[in-house]
């Protein structure tokens, strides 16, 4: 049984969830295009997304981020596994088996804001052409009234009405992300994947992105997929973290925990970069002097994953039993789950809420 269909959780609060979600990319090589073996990009993924919320999913360059939002956008369909999405009349389906043609209804209601602004708005077009193209294609409204609707768009990301007759490079970086949104909303989705949705942005202008997002969120209880490498701005906006590691989740749970009491050697590495003010910090070992862990090596290489765990190559804390056996991503305490042999005996630190 899957969460999303078990009646003793709040079941009902679960808009999708997705069950030992793999995508692996084939490698080919020759004349003849012959399979020599896969990129391991997304590998069993389980991830739970509750309706009104948001979850931010983290992790190193490479780790996965965008390939497991892009399949639950079915922009790739994934190699096997589950995508189990509640419907607006209760139903349960999957997305993972669905054909292009059963997938229609669902890919108005799950939408995406791109990560660059400048290459995602086609510059040949009004912000007229860009916003309203999903209502013109869907044949959402007639044709008289979608002029109105994108007016009504624009206003509701913060931009003027009158905007709508003019072309992308007319706008900011920041401007240009609120037409992104507006073009995301546009079909009333009840999901969006937020890929570094802010990462291009001034840091000035992604507080302003940042908030727009979350007001968005509060008047339509619309709910959230923050996939970002920036751990400040993933504290900001999500309720629950899942921190990924070449193509695993290698631990979740809700935000405050997570940044204050890491269970994972990962998370705690990937939160030390988050600069600490904390001057005892500065005098552990493994650090660079600066109170910041350095991780030794690149991340995996997903073709080419370690044994036993998949970190143990960079963990400070590894031990035989990390170099043989895969750690199994289970419940260390209630709520948050870790994959770590050993995540009730380490002593990781965090962040202290009260620093920031
Ligand atoms: N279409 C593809 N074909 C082959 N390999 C791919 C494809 N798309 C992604 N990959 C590989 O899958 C792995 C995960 O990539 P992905 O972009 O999902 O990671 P990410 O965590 O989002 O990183 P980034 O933040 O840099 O986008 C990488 O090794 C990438 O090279």
């Amino acid at each position: 049984m899957t969460v999303i269909d078990d009646p003793d959780t709040r079941a009902d609060q679960v808009l999708l969830e997705t069950r030992d979600l793999t995508m692996h990319f084939p490698i080919r090589k020759g004349m003849l295009g012959r399979t020599v073996g896969h990129v391991r990009a997304v590998d069993g993924v389980d991830l739970t997304i509750a309706a009104g919320r948001t979850v931010g999913l983290v992790g190193e360059s490479g780790c996965g981020k965008s390939t497991l939002g892009r399949c639950i956008l079915r922009a790739n369909t994934p190699t096997a596994g589950m995508i189990n999405y509640r419907t607006a009349d209760g139903r349960v389906v999957d997305l993972a088996a669905m054909k292009e043609r059963e997938l229609k209804p669902y890919r108005r209601e799950i939408r995406m804001v791109f990560q660059d602004p400048f290459s995602a708005l086609n510059p040949r077009f009004t912000l007229n052409q860009i916003v309203g193209e999903a209502l013109r294609v869907n044949h959402v409204l007639p044709a008289s009234e979608i002029d109105d609707r994108v007016a009504a768009l624009l206003q509701r990301v913060g931009l003027r009405a009158e905007y709508r007759h003019r072309y992308p490079n007319a706008f900011s970086g920041g401007e240009r992300q609120r037409v992104g949104i507006a073009r995301a909303l546009a079909l009333d989705p009840r999901l969006v994947v937020a890929d570094e949705a802010v990462s291009a942005l001034d840091v000035s202008v992604r507080a302003q992105i940042l908030n727009l997002l979350r007001d968005l969120q509060d008047d339509s209880n619309l709910t959230y997929l923050f996939i970002s490498h920036d751990l400040g701005t993933v504290e900001y906006m999500a309720d629950e973290v899942v921190v990924m590691y070449v193509g695993k989740v290698v631990e979740s749970g809700p935000t405050a925990e997570i940044y204050g009491n890491p269970q994972h050697p990962y998370t705690e590495a990937l939160l030390s970069a988050v600069p600490d003010p904390d001057p005892d910090a500065a005098a552990r070992a493994k650090t660079d002097g600066r109170g910041r862990i350095v991780l030794r090596g690149e991340v995996a290489d997903p073709s080419k994953v370690p044994t036993g765990c998949p970190f143990h190559p960079r963990c400070f804390y590894a031990q035989d039993r990390c170099r043989t056996e895969v750690p199994a991503l289970r419940e260390v305490r209630p709520g948050r789950r870790a994959a770590c042999h050993f995540a009730e005996e380490l002593e990781l630190r965090g962040i202290d809420p009260t620093d920031n």
